[in-house]
């Protein structure tokens, strides 16, 4: 099938890589460029929580269903709820004309290749293991334990990225600016002109 509105995008990377950074870098400067796809979850809602808005609020026997028909493209279970990311929500986002961005670890980009969603696919690779502990140490949001765990995670999701074939494009955020700017000139040579020459070959056609 043929899919209307711009190419996903999916930045996947070691935790403290800088995923989050360069996203909130990118959302700043185009706010109506960009847009995050809504998740499913098992878990109620919260107070000033909208069904649709902040979440698909569903439950077990139907999310359980509805993976095993592969309508999803990632899912855990986070404190016995179930979390995920469906295709449906990515293409809500993307027939809006917005590019819906996804952060996913490397499972998810597995899965992802599985669809049809024809994702655009950036590894975000850190300086080295040993930046990355400085960086998560210096983020004061870990403790020794899930420290050791995201470094041993990180070593595999490094290896994954190196892999040729596995990624469009890595992006080395040894220094933000250039990670930046790195990332907008991919984002813009294929999204962007992609567009631009889709739309100028629909015009060209209807004249
Ligand atoms: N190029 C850089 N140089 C130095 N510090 C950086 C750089 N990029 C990001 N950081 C810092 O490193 C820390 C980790 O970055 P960030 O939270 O964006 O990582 P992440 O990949 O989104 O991690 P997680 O997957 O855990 O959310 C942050 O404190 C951020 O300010």
């Amino acid at each position: 099938m043929v899919q209307k509105g711009p190419r996903p995008l999916v930045l996947c990377g070691p935790s403290g890589s800088g995923k989050s950074t360069l996203l909130k870098r990118l959302l700043k400067e185009f706010p109506d460029k960009f847009g995050f796809s809504v998740s499913h979850t098992t878990r109620g809602p919260r107070p000033g929580e909208k069904d649709g808005v902040h979440y698909h609020f569903t439950n077990k026997t139907d999310m359980t269903a509805a993976i095993e028909r592969g309508e999803f493209i990632e899912s855990a279970t986070f404190s016995g709820n179930m979390y995920g990311t469906s295709k449906q929500a990515v293409n809500d986002v993307r027939r809006t004309g917005k590019i819906c961005v996804l952060d996913i670890d490397i499972e998810g980009v597995k899965q992802i290749k599985h669809t049809d969603l024809d994702p655009l696919l950036v590894f975000v690779m850190p300086p080295s293991v040993n930046e990355l502990e400085r960086r998560l140490r210096a983020r004061n949001t870990e403790n020794e334990d899930t420290l050791k765990k995201r470094l041993d995670t990180a070593r595999r999701e490094i290896s994954f990225g190196e892999e040729p074939g596995n990624f469009h494009i890595t992006i080395l955020n040894d220094n933000l600016d250039k990670a930046y700017s790195d990332l907008r000139e991919f984002i813009s040579q294929n999204i962007e002109d992609k567009e631009q020459d889709d739309k100028t070959e629909k015009d060209t056609n209807e004249k």
